[in-house]
C-alpha cells in the first residue's frame, strides 16, 4: 500500500543566493540528480504579474464562449476535458492524461514568434490580456534560462550550452482549471489513490515551471510514497523533464506527479495553476552528455517511457513527438 506523506520536504533553492554559476549549479545537481523537483524562491516575476495572469485564467475558464474554447494551431488552444473516457482511461493505465478532470489553455513563446515577425494566436476573450500574457511568458523565460545555464554547468558543458538549444519554438504556457468536485463518498486509500484530477505522469520537455494557486492537490513520487507540493508563497516548482533526463545521460531524474482528488472542504473548490513547459527546439540534438553513459540504465529510461531501447541520438522536435506518441497513440 502506497503511504501518503502529508507534509513536504522539497528542496528550496533561492535564486539570489548564489553569486556564480558554479555555485547554483551544484546546489541544482544535488537536486536534479535525486528528487527532479524543487521549489524556487528569489525568482524575479513580480507577484502582481502572476496575479494578473490567475485572474486572466479564472476569467477565461469562466467567461470563455465556444469562439474561445476552439484548438487553433499545433496544440495552442482549448483542451475539453474528456470525461467519457475518464473511467475507461483510469482502468487501463493511469500516466495517459487523455481522462483527467481538467480543462486547459495553451499559450505560444512570443519571444520565439518576435524573432520570426510573427504573433501570438489568441482567441477573442485573451486578446486584451496580451500585453500582460507576453510579459509574464518573457518573465518566466528569464527563470527558465537562468536555470539552464545552471544545468548546462552542472553537467561540465559551456553555461549557454543549453539555452542555445532551447530557443522556444515548442515552449507552451498551460492555463489549468480543476472543477469543483466533491469529497469522494468512500475514503479508502484505493479509491483515494485512484480517484485524480490528473493522473500520475512525467512531463516530456526539459524543464517545467509550476505556478499554483490557492488550492493543494500536487503530489510528487518518492520511493513508494507520494509528497504533498502544497503551494508555498513567493514560490515556483520547478522540475525536470523526459527530454533532460535522456540528455542528460539519466542523471537528472524526471520525476512522476500527479494531482489528487479533494481529501478536504478547502480543495472540493476549483483549481487553477498554470504550468510552462520548456522543449528543446526541434533542430536541437539530444545526445546523451554529462559523465559516463550506463547503456542498461538509458534503455531502461527510454523503454519505461514508452520509447525504443538504443536511441542515442535524436532530435529535439522528434523526442518530444515520439513521448506524445507513446502516450496518446501515434496519429495515423
Ligand atoms: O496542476 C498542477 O499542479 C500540475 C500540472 C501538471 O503536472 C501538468 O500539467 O503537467
Ligand atoms: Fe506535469
Amino acid at each position: 500500500m502506497t503511504v501518503i506523506q502529508e507534509y513536504s520536504k522539497l528542496p528550496v533553492i533561492s535564486l539570489r543566493d548564489h553569486k556564480s554559476v558554479e555555485s547554483l549549479a551544484q546546489q541544482l545537481n544535488d537536486v536534479c540528480t535525486t528528487e527532479g523537483f524543487m521549489y524556487v524562491k528569489d525568482h524575479g516575476i513580480p507577484q502582481e504579474l502572476i496575479d494578473k495572469a490567475f485572474a486572466i485564467a479564472g476569467d477565461y475558464f469562466a467567461n470563455a464562449g465556444p469562439q474561445d474554447k476552439v484548438e487553433l494551431k499545433d496544440n495552442i488552444g482549448y483542451t475539453a476535458m474528456r470525461k467519457g473516457l475518464r473511467w475507461f482511461v483510469l482502468s487501463l493505465d493511469s500516466t495517459r492524461g487523455s481522462g483527467d478532470l481538467k480543462e486547459c489553455f495553451h499559450l505560444a513563446n512570443p519571444d520565439w514568434l518576435q524573432l520570426h515577425d510573427e504573433q501570438m494566436l489568441l482567441p477573442p476573450i485573451l486578446e486584451p490580456s496580451r500585453s500582460t500574457m507576453e510579459s509574464f511568458i518573457s518573465q518566466i523565460n528569464c527563470v527558465a534560462h537562468r536555470l539552464l545555464e545552471g544545468l548546462s554547468v552542472s553537467l561540465h558543458l559551456a553555461p549557454d550550452y543549453l539555452s542555445s538549444q532551447h530557443l522556444g519554438e515548442r515552449n507552451r504556457l498551460r492555463l489549468l482549471h480543476y472543477p469543483p468536485a466533491s469529497l469522494p463518498l468512500n475514503t479508502t486509500e484505493d479509491s483515494k489513490s485512484a480517484d485524480i484530477r490528473a493522473g500520475a505522469h512525467t512531463d516530456y520537455g526539459s524543464i517545467t515551471v509550476l505556478f499554483q494557486s490557492s488550492v493543494s492537490g500536487l503530489q510528487v513520487r518518492r520511493g513508494s510514497s507520494w509528497v504533498d507540493v502544497p503551494p508555498k508563497p513567493g514560490c515556483l516548482v520547478i522540475n525536470i523533464g523526459d527530454a533532460l533526463e535522456f540528455w542528460s545521460g539519466g542523471a537528472f531524474k524526471s520525476t512522476l506527479h500527479r494531482v489528487v482528488m479533494p481529501r478536504n472542504l478547502s480543495e472540493t473548490t476549483s483549481r487553477y495553476s498554470i504550468a510552462y513547459f520548456l522543449h528543446p527546439d526541434n533542430e536541437s540534438v539530444l545526445q546523451p552528455l554529462g559523465g559516463q553513459i550506463n547503456d542498461l540504465v538509458l534503455d531502461e529510461i527510454l523503454v519505461r517511457k514508452g520509447m525504443k531501447a538504443g536511441v542515442r541520438k535524436i532530435k529535439g522536435g522528434e523526442y518530444v513527438q515520439a513521448r506524445l506518441d507513446a502516450t496518446y497513440g501515434k496519429k495515423e
